[in-house]
């Protein structure tokens, strides 16, 4: 394993040299949303707009990697273009979120059920402590483009957030980004 310099994109969120990317589509998504049936109309009409990109740089061996989510700007609703969420599996690993471009809100839940919130402008370098579910969400009419850092062995743990939602959700109210109570949230 030898050191190398990674050239990231704050635009596009391209990685040059990359090892692996997959993208996310609305279809993918239809579950995390508030209005399903407008989802699924724009899938429709809108022939199933990808919401988000993530590009990772991965070395045999190490004990970090990382890489960018590149999140298109988009609304289901009102509802704001947003990333799955997930815990670790790893309840003793967090993560760090630096944004390149656009804007976004990092929502983060902890296991007893604390809310935070942490704006995602260019510059923000955002610490996700270990055992905090986070997603992120594209409020911006750009691109939002960050770079994010792992430890490996964090996993995702998916289960939880499909299962019961977050406590909250952002929409657009008036042209503004608003967090507002998750009103299908199950405990
Ligand atoms: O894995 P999710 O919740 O769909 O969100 C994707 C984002 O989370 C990550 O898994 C990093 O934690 C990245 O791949 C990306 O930032
Ligand atoms: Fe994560």
């Amino acid at each position: 394993m030898l050191p190398e310099g990674v050239l990231i994109n704050g635009l596009t969120g391209e990685v040059s040299p990359g090892t692996g990317k997959y993208t996310k589509r609305l279809s993918e998504l239809r579950e995390i949303f508030q209005d399903q049936t407008e989802l699924d109309r724009l899938v429709e009409v809108e022939g199933d707009p990808v919401v988000y990109e993530v590009i990772e740089y991965r070395k045999e061996g190490s004990d970090l990697f990382f890489g960018t989510t590149t999140m298109e700007p988009g609304k289901v609703s009102g509802e704001f273009f947003m990333t799955r969420g997930h815990f670790h599996q790893r309840r003793d690993m967090g993560e760090v979120y630096y944004t390149q471009s656009g804007h976004g809100v990092l929502l983060l839940e902890s296991r007893k059920g604390e809310t935070k919130v942490v704006r995602m402008d260019p510059g923000v370098c955002a610490f996700i402590p270990p055992d905090w579910a986070h997603r992120s969400i594209n409020v911006g009419s750009e691109k939002l483009v960050f770079v994010w850092v792992c430890n490996v062995d964090a996993g995702h743990d998916y289960g939880d957030i499909l299962k019961h939602g977050m406590r909250k959700i952002v929409v657009d109210r008036d042209g503004k980004d608003t967090i507002m109570n998750n009103p299908h949230y199950s405990s």
